[in-house]
This record gives structure tokens, C-alpha cells and sequence, in this order.
């Protein structure tokens, strides 16, 4: 749905920004918690955690860049909020409050702002955290974007770097193709990040947000190198059908098109796969994957060796995946 509007009474100043908050309250519902916890004040005050450390995250939602009129509006606001949760996820945290930064123009309408506040609303519910409050400030007309701040916690939390050769490399789900729905409609996984974290196995982790030849890289310790076994990456039925289009290989979506918000890590060599693979299935319906390994990388020659190679030892994809800012050539 697009989300600005024509009509003079459906506009944001048509009612203001006292009345608008009034109204997010109202949107809101139960997802935020009676002041002074939740909106109202300068500051939530909010309850001292219970697990050893609190985590810290925000990602943003911006209009024609994250989504644009083919999401609904409370697509929009859950995938705000999922966003943040799978970083949380990634961590092996639970989450528990929220803020959110909304700057738009004028003309957003208000039928699709309540929806997006429900649709997040509804999302905070179903994930067991709170919207706590936030802040609105206008900006220029047809603009629209959002960042929300997310707290949790966690005992364990599960670092993106902790690699070690032999290590086994694994992916929760399928990759590719998520432009045709996926960046939308995923499941953060909370529970799946949880039950990892908990693991003894478990050495490094992170989300995978840009593609995995953008962020398998960020895991990988200086002096080691992923080898991965193309035919065992799990290639989503989404990316083969990009790949109809594109006529581009499947795999090369499953690489570099982005947000998969699925778990990658690596566990401590060793270890049994076809073992660990059943401890998860026991607990989680959709696939896990291990598709390479941590194996020491040559002697620079020249250049860095490459952070991820096929089992012919060639680079795969590097560079390649999402980045903002990308450096025009
Ligand atoms: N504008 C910023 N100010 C401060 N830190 C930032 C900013 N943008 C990104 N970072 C930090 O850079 C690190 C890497 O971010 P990134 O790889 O983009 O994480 P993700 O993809 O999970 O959002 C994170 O620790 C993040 O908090
Ligand atoms: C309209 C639109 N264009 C393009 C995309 C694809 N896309 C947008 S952002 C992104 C990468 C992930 O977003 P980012 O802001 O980098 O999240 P982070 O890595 O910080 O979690 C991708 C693949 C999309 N979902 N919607
Ligand atoms: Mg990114």
C-alpha cells in the first residue's frame, strides 16, 4: 500500500502531533506497557533485567529502500520490529523493550500509520517485548523512516567472530530470492538463536542480513578461510525462481540477494554434524545446513587471501551482496 495520501483529512496535520501520539498509544494497545513504564514521560522506566547482560540494537525502515507499495502497511511495522529481533536472535538473547524514531512528511496517512503501528504492535506481542515509547519529528513531504532501538538480554551471548580451523559452518532455513516476499513475511529466530546459544558446540554467530558473501566474511578469524561446498548451500525456492528471471545461477542469488534473516554459525570442530543436525530437527521444523568449513588460508600473495572459497579453492561471489553506500565505479 502506499503510504502517503491525497485526502486533507487523512494526513498527519490533520490532527497534530498531540493527537498523534494519543493515537499511537491507542495503536498500540498492549504492547505498551502503563506509564510511567511506557509512553508518557521523558524517559520509560523500565525493570532491572534478569539474565547477565543486556544487549543493544537498532535498524532502521526506510521508505523505498526497505519496502515500498507492494508491503502492506502492517507489513511494514513488523518488519521494523523483526529486523531488530533477528539481530537479537543472533545473539542468543531474548528480547524485552523497545523505542522507536519515526520522521515522516506531513502526508502520511493515518489509515496506514495505524496500520503500521497494529501490524508492530501485533508482532511485539507475539515475540514477548514491549514498545516502551519514542519520538516523532516531521520532515519533508513523501519521506517516511523509522528506526526502533531494541533491548534484551541474554546469559550467553554468542559473538559474530570465534572460528577455528576444522570448524563446521551451518545456515538455519533457505537464501535467495527474499525480494519476492521473503523480506517480509520471515520469522525472526529467537528460539533457534536461544537453543544455540545454549549449545556447548557453538562458537560464533550472526544473522544474515546483506547476503552470505557479505556477511559469512565478518565472521571469518584473521588467517583461516570458509570453504564452502556450493551443492550443500540450501538454495531457496525463491531463489530459483529469481534465478528464472535474472538468468543468473540460483546460488548466486542465494549469496547475495540479502535479507534471509537467517542464522549463521559455526560450531567447534569435531563435533558429529549428522548429530548436531538432529538435536535441532528434534526441536525446529525448518532445515539446518552445514555447508563448509574453517580451514587455514595460503600465504598472502600479493593480496589477502579470499575469505570465502569453493572446494577448488576459488573465491566465491566476493564483493558481491547487499551494502549501502556502495562505492560507484
Ligand atoms: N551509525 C552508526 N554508529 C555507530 N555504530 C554503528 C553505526 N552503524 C553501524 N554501527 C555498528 O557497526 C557494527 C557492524 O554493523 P553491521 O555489520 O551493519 O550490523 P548489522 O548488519 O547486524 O546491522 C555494529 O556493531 C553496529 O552497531
Ligand atoms: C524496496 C526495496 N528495495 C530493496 C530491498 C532489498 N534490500 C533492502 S535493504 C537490504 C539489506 C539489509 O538491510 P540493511 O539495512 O543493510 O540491514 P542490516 O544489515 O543493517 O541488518 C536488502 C537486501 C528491499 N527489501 N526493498
Ligand atoms: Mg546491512
Amino acid at each position: 500500500m502506499f503510504p502517503f495520501t491525497e485526502s486533507a483529512v487523512d494526513r498527519l496535520d490533520h490532527i497534530g502531533e498531540k493527537q498523534l501520539l494519543r493515537f499511537i498509544q491507542e495503536w498500540l494497545g498492549a504492547a505498551n506497557p502503563p506509564y510511567p513504564r511506557g509512553m508518557g514521560d521523558d524517559t520509560a522506566i523500565l525493570p532491572p533485567p534478569k539474565r547477565k547482560h543486556l544487549l543493544l540494537t537498532n535498524d532502521s525502515l526506510v521508505w523505498k529502500r526497505h519496502f515500498d507499495e507492494t508491503a502492506s502497511a502492517s507489513q511494514a511495522g513488523a518488519k521494523l520490529l523483526k529486523r531488530n529481533l533477528s539481530d537479537i536472535a543472533a545473539m542468543g538473547g531474548h528480547p524485552l523493550h523497545a523505542v522507536l524514531a519515526l520522521s515522516c512528511g506531513a502526508d502520511l496517512s493515518l489509515k496506514w500509520l495505524s496500520e503500521f503501528f497494529t501490524g508492530m504492535a501485533e508482532c511485539a506481542q507475539q515475540y514477548g517485548c514491549e514498545i516502551n515509547g519514542g519520538d516523532v519529528s516531521q520532515a519533508e513531504p513523501g519521506s517516511f523512516g523509522a528506526t526502533l532501538t531494541l533491548l534484551g538480554e541474554a546469559d550467553q551471548p554468542v559473538l559474530r567472530t570465534g572460528g577455528a580451523d576444522g570448524a563446521w559452518i551451518w545456515a538455519s532455513g533457505s537464501l535467495g530470492g527474499s525480494i519476492l516476499g521473503h523480506h517480509l513475511d520471515f520469522q525472526p529466530r529467537l528460539s533457534e538463536g536461544q537453543w544455540l546459544a545454549a549449545r556447548p558446540e557453538i562458537l560464533a554467530m550472526m544473522d544474515i542480513t546483506d547476503g552470505l558473501s557479505q556477511d559469512l566474511p565478518k565472521m571469518i578469524p584473521d588467517g583461516l578461510q570458509a570453504r564452502i561446498d556450493l551443492s550443500l548451500v540450501p538454495v531457496s525456492d525463491a531463489a530459483r525462481a529469481a534465478a528464472q528471471d535474472s538468468g543468473k545461477p540460483a546460488v548466486l542469488h542465494a549469496f547475495t540477494d540479502g535479507e534471509d534473516y537467517e542464522l549463521l554459525f559455526i560450531t567447534r570442530p569435531g563435533i558429529d554434524p549428522q548429530e548436531f543436525e538432529a538435536a535441532w530437527r528434534k526441536q525446529f521444523n525448518h532445515p539446518l545446513t552445514a555447508m563448509g568449513s574453517l580451514c587455514s588460508a595460503p600465504p598472502p600473495n600479493g593480496s589477502a587471501p579470499s575469505k570465502v572459497v569453493g572446494l577448488d579453492g576459488g573465491n566465491l561471489f566476493e564483493g558481491e551482496g547487499f551494502e549501502h553506500f556502495r562505492i560507484q565505479r
